[in-house]
This record gives C-alpha cells, structure tokens and sequence, in this order.
C-alpha cells in the first residue's frame, strides 16, 4: 500500500507505530521498502556513511538529489523524505523554496525535511504554500553541532524544553505534516507528542514517538566512527559482510572460486583454431 502525507497522518490517529529508515541507493531502498517500511528518508547522514566526512555540513543539494534518484527508483510504497543539506534552506525563504522544489522536481521525493524550529517557521510555510510536504526536525538538529559544541540530547533544563515545545508547536502551526525528534529525553518527547496532532518521528526520544527512526548502517552494524546511545542492532550484517569479503580473497588464493558452474562455455572447434 502507497504511503502518503495522509496515510501517515491517520497513522497516528490509529496508533499505528510509523517506521522509518534511511537509505541512500537503489538496491537498499529495494530491499527497505519491500520489507514493508512507511517511510524512507534519504537523511543528509549520507555525509558520514556514505561520503565519509566528519559531519554533515559539507552535503550539498546536489548530493542529496544524486541519492534520491536512486533511491526513489527503488521504492513503490514507501513515502520517500529527502534532508535539506546545511545552507540550502537557512539563508533566506527563496533559498528554501527554490532548492525544496529541486529536491522534488530533479530527485523525486514526496517530502523535504529541515532542522529548526521557530527560526525556520517562514521556510516551512513558503515551502507547504509550494505544495511541498515538510518534515520539521528539533531537538538535536545535527546541522548545529558547531553552535551545540557537539552532539549532545536536547531540552533536559526547564528552559531548553520549553522552548522545545514551542519549536515543536510553532512546526505544527506552520504546516509541517511530521516532525522527527532527535535526543529528546523520553518523558518530554512523549508529552511533546501528546500536545501535537501531526505525528512525532522520534530518534533517541523514546517510546512514546508515534514512529521511530534509525540510519540502517546503525541497526545493521555497517558504522563504527560513532555509535549513539539510542541505536539498536538489529543484525551483525558489517560481520557478516567482513566475513563474506575473508572468504572470498581466501578463495581467490586457493583457486576455490571460480568454479566450473561460474564458467562460460565456448566450442571445442572454435578454441582450438585459435591456439
Ligand atoms: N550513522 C549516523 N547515525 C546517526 O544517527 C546520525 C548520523 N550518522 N549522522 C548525522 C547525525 C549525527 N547524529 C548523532 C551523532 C552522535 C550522537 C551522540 O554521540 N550522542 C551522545 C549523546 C551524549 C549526551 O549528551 O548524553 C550519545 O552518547 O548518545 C548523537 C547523534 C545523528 N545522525
Ligand atoms: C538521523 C535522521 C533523522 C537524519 O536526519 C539523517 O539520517 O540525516
Ligand atoms: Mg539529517
């Protein structure tokens, strides 16, 4: 069945749990979204898992809509999210427009995402006005790791989750149809949830989201440079790759693969006129 704004809408309202995984390619999004999953989002974390930097400040529009082509050719029910990358949305609401409606035009995704609250309450109501479907994201917004001094979990003082209510209201009022909440303490990400009538996606924020979010290479055990508290493996899979790849250079060596079944045939008469 096709996800869309409004399926993932009811969702909530049914107590449906939403799931949501990144993927960046074709053959993972295939795989992904066969398995049943409502939500793919093409996360600007391709900057580290897929690009190998640091962080994600240096993706850029391009990047993203490089990944969302491939992967949205490798979905057919899954509503696929594309992460605005850092400076593509922040500077101005032309800005925001302009490269939300290339994310959705050249890359092919139903919705964009962008981190912040009420500083980006203007970008979020021109892109809705666009006929694009947002996706807010607060709380720890990774695109801020310099203004934060690192990644840390957001909205633990009075103050700071206060104002994480308001962002997370302020979204809602502005038309974003979901919004992701990363390294929320629990008890505030569900009172936020509870307060909200568009659906909480929450990553490191507790059960009391109305859907959940991880970085496959995360539940898979494919990323080693950092590894967040809230991430759960679901499968050794970097293991069973490693594995695989040992097995394969030692048959190499010992001439084990290929074998005869691996071979392609030719006609006596022919390769004999030849040697
Ligand atoms: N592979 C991957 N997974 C992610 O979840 C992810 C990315 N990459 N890239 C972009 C951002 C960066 N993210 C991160 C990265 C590190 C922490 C982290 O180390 N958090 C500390 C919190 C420390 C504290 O304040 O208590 C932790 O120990 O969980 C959290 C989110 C989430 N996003
Ligand atoms: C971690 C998720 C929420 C994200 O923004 C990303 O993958 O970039
Ligand atoms: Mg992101």
């Amino acid at each position: 069945m096709k996800n869309t704004i409004t399926t993932i809408q009811e969702q909530k309202r049914k107590k449906d749990k939403i799931s949501m995984l990144t993927a960046y390619d074709y053959s993972m999004a295939k795989l992904i979204d066969s398995a049943g999953i409502n939500m793919i989002l093409v996360g600007d974390s391709l900057g580290n898992v897929m690009l190998g930097y640091e962080n994600t400040i240096a993706v850029t529009v391009e990047d993203m809509i490089y990944h969302t082509k491939s992967v949205v050719r490798g979905v057919k029910d899954a509503m696929v999210v594309t992460d605005m990358p850092f400076m593509s949305y922040q500077a101005s609401v032309y800005d925001a427009v302009v490269n939300a409606g290339r994310i959705m035009k050249e890359g092919g995704a139903a919705a964009v995402k962008l981190e912040g609250g009420i500083d980006i309450v203007p970008q979020i109501k021109a892109i809705v006005k666009a006929s694009i479907p947002v996706v807010a994201h607060i709380g720890l917004t990774p695109q801020s790791v310099h203004a934060f001094g690192g990644y840390k979990v957001q909205g633990k003082e009075e103050k700071d989750a206060k104002r994480l209510i308001e962002d997370a209201k302020a979204v809602e009022e502005a038309g974003a149809f979901c919004v992701v909440l990363e390294c929320v303490p629990a008890k505030l990400a569900k009172l936020i949830s509870e307060s909200l009538t568009i659906p909480t996606i929450g990553i490191g924020a507790g059960a009391g989201c109305d859907g959940q979010v991880l970085v496959y290479h995360d539940m898979l055990g494919m990323f080693s440079d950092y590894k967040p508290k809230f991430v759960k493996n679901f499968g050794d899979v970097g293991k069973v790759m490693k594995e695989a790849f040992h097995k394969y250079i030692q048959e190499v060596k010992d001439e084990v693969f290929p074998g005869a079944e691996h071979e392609y045939a030719i006609a006596d008469e022919v390769i004999d006129k030849l040697y």
